[in-house]
């Protein structure tokens, strides 16, 4: 669709854009991004015909740009400029309506149903109808520059040039914007081009980025190759993380700020507290956790850890929902609790301190075996699930690599299930060995300051240690409990 070979240009003797080449296929989205000044908005002007080259060539549809007039040129291109103050004073329709200008033939003629029904439908398509009769003086900053995309939609161009078309719209408008213009893409054939800022939403749309520095190609390629940690520090001169989108396989650039949480929280065993109903902890700060707990579960930053009795025949409907009330209740917000049950009793908790070097954690297990499983022949099991018994915590005074939290969680499982077998605990069932009990919770929390820790597998400084607390803390847990089972 769009063809730029070695292409230079800029203003008088300066050249901004240097030696830029790359296709466009058609309905393909390709996002331009660059710091401030890198030649972004110069290499637009050039696409749309405003700025001569000084050096290469530009075809749409393998013909020069320079062939085409430029009523021809508008049949192809419709281009949305950066959103500025000054509007005119036109109603909405007829601003959208001047979109039809390259579609007709001399200053009178008539407005066909052909014009009328694009019109219509780009005031449709970008919510701006109920605004017809208004003057695009008097909408805010996003109802404008919604009616400008109507103008460019109604153009039915085959190449959509924007810059930094999400400028000035609220989240919803931009989502509703991005995903329009990806279906035109494909009902329209529509082909976009556009600059953006905000590289996670480029990351989201766009089927390739070209990355600029100084009016130069750093990378053209795909989401992921392109927005890569190394690259946008290098590029932006700015501290990034580059993570997971939750539902798509396109990275996310999280921004890190020089300003962390100040002092260095320590967590020690007198931060616990302990009452008949509930073991609890709060932390002087958020502790990034990882868990399978029952609130809080999954990846986080969470300042209070809750392992609350229940009893044995405990059964909700919803935990999730009941959970949270009870934390709310007591007066920890459950948005930043990591929450978990247990069917034994909390005093029993074993809480211990372990320090190698600079690095210490500490180890709280509550346990019960009395649904212990043989994981290897839990498939012939079939009773429900009851609350779980052995509920493990590691908190770590130490900064853990994402690796580290997962080995973590494998070293401590590891561990968990050692102890078992040194207690010789079985399954009920099969009276084999078992190997943990039916819904036993896990908890990594880190303090992400001080040491840093990249492994934690079981020779590792950090394995070493889950490894020696968890055993250590599980046997003695589950010592308490037998023994009050036994003197009861
Ligand atoms: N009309 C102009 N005349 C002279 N120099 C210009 C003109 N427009 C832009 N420049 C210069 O060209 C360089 C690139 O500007 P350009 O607007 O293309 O950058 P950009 O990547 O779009 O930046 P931003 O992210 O800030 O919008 C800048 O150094 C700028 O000062």
């Amino acid at each position: 669709m769009l063809n730029v070979q070695d292409a230079s240009g800029g203003y008088g003797e300066q050249t901004v854009v240097k030696n830029v080449s790359f296709g466009v296929e058609q309905q393909e989205i390709l996002g331009i991004l660059g710091p401030n000044g890198s030649g972004k908005t110069t290499l637009m002007k050039m696409i749309s015909g405003i700025l001569p080259l000084k050096e290469g060539t530009i075809t749409i549809r393998d013909r020069d740009l320079s062939a085409y007039s430029s009523k021809q040129l508008a049949k192809e291109i419709a281009v949305l400029p950066q959103l500025h103050s000054h509007a005119f004073d036109y109603t909405v329709r007829e601003t959208v309506s001047m979109g039809r200008y390259p579609h007709q033939k001399g200053m009178f003629a008539p407005w066909t149903k052909k014009d009328e029904a694009a019109v219509v439908e780009a005031m449709n398509q970008t919510g701006v109808t109920e605004f017809e009769h208004q003057s695009i003086q008097d909408l805010s900053g996003g109802e404008r520059q919604r009616v400008f995309l109507a103008q460019a939609l109604a153009q039915e161009p085959k190449l959509l040039l924007l810059d930094e078309p999400t400028n000035h719209l609220d989240l919803s408008y931009q989502k509703q914007l991005l995903d329009l213009l990806k279906e035109w893409t494909t009902t329209h054939e529509l082909t976009v081009v556009s600059i953006f800022h905000d590289l996670n939403i480029a990351s989201l749309y766009c089927d390739r980025l070209l990355l600029l520095q100084a009016g130069e190609t750093v990378r053209l390629s795909s989401p992921g190759e392109v927005l890569k940690k190394d690259i946008v520090e290098k590029v932006y001169q700015a501290r990034v993380e580059a993570q997971v989108h939750p539902e798509l396989p396109k990275p996310q650039i999280t921004l890190l700020p020089e300003h962390g949480q100040n002092s260095r929280s320590i967590i020690t065993k007198d931060l616990f507290q302990i009452s008949g109903k509930h073991i609890a902890l709060t932390a002087p700060q958020s502790l990034k956790t990882i868990s399978s707990a029952v609130i809080g579960a999954g990846l986080g930053w969470h300042r209070h850890f809750v392992n609350r009795h229940v009893p044995m025949d405990y059964e909700c409907a919803d935990s999730y929902e009941e959970m949270c009330r009870y934390v709310d209740k007591n007066g920890w917000n459950a948005a930043s609790t990591v929450g978990m049950m247990t069917a034994v009793m909390v005093e029993d908790v074993v809480i211990r301190e372990y320090q190698q070097e600079e690095l210490s954690i500490v180890v709280a297990v509550t346990a019960g075996v009395g649904n212990a499983v043989d994981v290897s022949l839990a498939h012939k099991r079939q009773e429900k699930q009851t609350a779980g018994t052995i509920n493990s915590w590691i908190f770590v005074n130490g900064k853990l690599s994402d690796e580290a939290f997962i080995q973590a969680m494998m070293t401590a499982t590891e561990a968990k299930v050692k102890a078992l077998q040194q207690l010789n605990v079985k399954d009920p069932v099969t009276q084999t060995l078992a190997t943990g009990t039916s819904t036993d919770s896990l908890l990594v929390a880190a303090v992400q300051k001080g040491s840093y820790v990249q492994y934690a597998g079981p020779i590792t400084l950090l394995g070493k240690m889950i490894g020696k607390g968890v055993v250590e803390c599980t046997v003695k847990a589950i010592e308490n409990y037998r023994k009050r089972k036994n003197g009861s």
